[in-house]
């Protein structure tokens, strides 16, 4: 009873922050209302979207398209009046979310779908030392954690799973399964004709005829009309390129020959009648798709290769007629209806070409965007557990904490499975002080390099600031005189034995994020030789444990991964966890049991499917 008391007295006088107003945030903040918290504050970045509506149960029909902190707000404000919730419709990683702004709260709980904006929060709270309650949900699997400084690990104590990459050749040359058509489909073509045109990329831009073999096919010419252009586009990657990758007899003695398709021959005359129609069938206030425009109702159905074809050709055209400004800035969202229909009839052909199974457009962007359907339920029980350790949190009730799995399958009965927190790992390089360990040849990276892949990508810093002694190098963010930011740019561009202060081998630079308040040291070590293959940055960061990769399933998606809601939430590789491995083996039957749960794997960002260099040899020769 006393203790029950003392619960309720925590909860009355706790002020917390939610972050996150999604699939896991809906259920939180209901939890949250119903458990007698009456001092909420609510940060959510996005608006409303239909595809939310199954699940965030706070939302209705006509609020999409308005703030998803303020309308949960609202939804929550008419059962129970008199409690405090105050929303923002913001990214927390603006800069009014400092460390004094988090300093106010009891507990923060997070409810977010991407590793970006969970380790900003996590470094905001070990900075404001208030604790941390992660949640994440991938279909029937989810997760809760708990991290209070200095008592257990934070956030990043364990390296994230990072996307499954798959080898360049497999995805340029010899693609085997539809998941190679879809990356080659989304991050090759799609991003060749309407993406960022100085981005690298694999795809042969050279054409048969050798007047124009050192100029880019994929330039519109002059006198060009759209049909004609999106024929030569089509014939040249799924004819041309097809036939010069079969030149190379070695690649295709143990492999399937692929068949070259051309237009004329997959979209004969009457079908590109029915096709000339873009523009006309699309209402203007709509948002434009080619197979409304074409007639198509159903994307559950399998295409044939000519109904591909026509959509493909479309979905060309209405990039060109309708959205041209956006033309050389796109990157594929899986909620562009336009983007999917090209990306999935695009990988059709392709996997037509290559004899891989075809599939709907349905099925297609379910890969492309690597869903995995969020269940309401794991969210449900997910937003229960959060606050059933938040309350504990508040009460200091620290021997209790308790990270808790919810598996898809019971082990011992057992669905929930609750799991000590771990210490916090003495070399993390977020929440301890122990220099990281930079091998780099520093007579050849430039300090850009330095900053973009390392500081920002691996270490997540938002606003860096870099220094070698005590000269500052760089700093990011506004504010600066104007004479700084020239400075700073120039020495973007310089190789790092020829900054101001020159970082040599055994340099120590001290790296800081003023708004994370997180600091801390590399020291540099000077290589000039690094593996193309497993080093492809030329550069190699050490001292805390690497990611490691996700495992993808056979269609492309993530085994555990991700739903259309919480689509990329976490649950973490818990076999990879130190001591993990002993208690599991304790509460589970068999391995196989234990299996079940450990395949679990973190989805962070939306770009899911890479690829990677697989042979610096075949790097030259490796475009069809
Ligand atoms: N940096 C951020 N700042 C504030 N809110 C964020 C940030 N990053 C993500 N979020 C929010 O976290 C929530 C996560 O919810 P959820 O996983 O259910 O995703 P969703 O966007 O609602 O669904 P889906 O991904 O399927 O479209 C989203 O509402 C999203 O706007
Ligand atoms: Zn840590």
């Amino acid at each position: 009873m006393a203790s029950a008391a003392a619960s309720e007295e925590a909860v009355k006088a706790a002020k917390v922050l939610m972050v996150g107003a999604g699939g896991i945030g809906c259920e939180l903040l209901k939890t949250l209302a119903l458990s007698g918290f009456s001092d909420i504050h609510i940060i959510d970045l996005d608006t409303i979207e239909v595809s939310n509506l199954n699940r965030q149960f706070l939302f209705r029909k006509t609020h999409v398209g308005q703030s998803k902190a303020h309308v949960a707000r609202d939804a929550i404000l008419k059962f129970r009046p008199n409690i405090n919730i105050k929303s923002y419709h913001a990214n927390v990683k603006d800069s009014e979310f400092n460390v004094d702004f988090f300093k106010q709260f009891n507990v923060v709980m997070n409810g977010l779908d991407n590793l970006d904006a969970r380790r900003h929060v996590n470094r905001l709270c070990l900075a404001a030392e208030v604790p941390l309650v992660e949640s994440g949900t991938t279909g029937f699997l989810g997760q809760v954690t708990v991290h209070v400084k200095g008592k257990t690990e934070c956030y990043e104590c364990q390296a994230k799973p990072v996307p499954k990459s798959y080898p360049v050749c497999t995805i340029t040359s010899t693609p085997s399964k539809f998941v190679h058509c879809i990356v080659w489909a989304k991050d090759l073509l799609f991003a060749k004709l309407f993406g960022d045109k100085n981005q690298d990329n694999d795809l042969n831009v050279h054409s048969k005829d050798g007047s124009s073999s050192n100029s880019d096919v994929f330039k519109r010419d002059a006198d060009e009309d759209l049909d004609q252009y999106a024929r030569r586009i089509y014939d040249h990657v799924f004819g041309y390129n097809i036939e010069v990758a079969l030149e190379n007899e070695e690649t295709w003695k143990n492999r399937k020959r692929p068949t070259p398709i051309y237009s004329r021959e997959a979209l004969p005359e009457e079908a590109l009648k029915q096709n000339g129609t873009s523009g006309d069938c699309t209402k203007e206030h709509e948002e434009p798709s080619a197979m409304a425009s074409l007639g198509l109702t159903n994307p559950q159905e399998i295409w044939t290769l000519a109904d591909n074809s026509r959509v493909f050709v479309e979905a060309f055209k209405l990039f060109f007629q309708k959205r041209e400004k956006e033309v050389g800035n796109l990157i594929f969202d899986k909620d562009d209806q336009l983007a999917v229909e090209f990306v999935s009839t695009a990988a059709n052909i392709r996997a037509y070409s290559f004899g891989i199974p075809l599939h709907s457009l349905f099925e297609a962007k379910g890969v492309a965007g690597n869903i995995v359907h969020a269940v309401a339920t794991t969210n449900a029980i997910i937003a229960g557990l959060i606050v059933i350790e938040a309350i504990k949190v508040l009460r200091g009730d620290y021997k209790n904490y308790r990270m808790t799995f919810c598996l898809e399958h019971p082990t011992r009965k057992m669905l929930l499975m609750p799991v000590d927190p771990f210490e916090p790992n003495k070399s993390c390089y977020v929440c301890s002080e122990t220099p990281l360990l930079l091998d780099v040849n520093t007579k050849e990276t430039k300090l850009r390099e330095v900053i973009d892949k390392i500081i920002k990508s691996k270490l997540g810093m938002n606003l860096p600031l870099v220094m070698i002694g005590s000269t500052l190098v760089f700093e990011d963010g506004d504010g600066l005189e104007e004479d700084e930011a020239a400075n700073y740019a120039l020495n973007l561009d310089k190789v790092l034995a020829e900054l101001p202060a020159p970082v040599i081998n055994g340099t120590k630079l001290t790296v800081e994020d003023f708004q994370q308040e997180l600091s801390c040291s590399i020291n540099i070590k000077h290589r000039e030789e690094f593996d193309e293959e497993k080093e492809p940055e030329g550069m190699v960061l050490s001292g805390w444990s690497a990611p490691v990769e996700k495992q993808v399933n056979s269609n492309g998606a993530n085994k555990s991964a991700a739903s259309s809601s919480s689509a990329h939430d976490s649950v973490e590789d818990i076999s990879s966890k130190p001591g993990m491995k002993r208690k599991l083996d304790e509460i589970s039957e068999t391995k196989e049991n234990c299996g079940a749960s450990t395949s679990a794997q973190v989805v962070e960002d939306d770009d899911d499917l890479t690829m990677l260099d697989e042979d610096p040899k075949l790097k030259k020769k490796r475009s069809l």
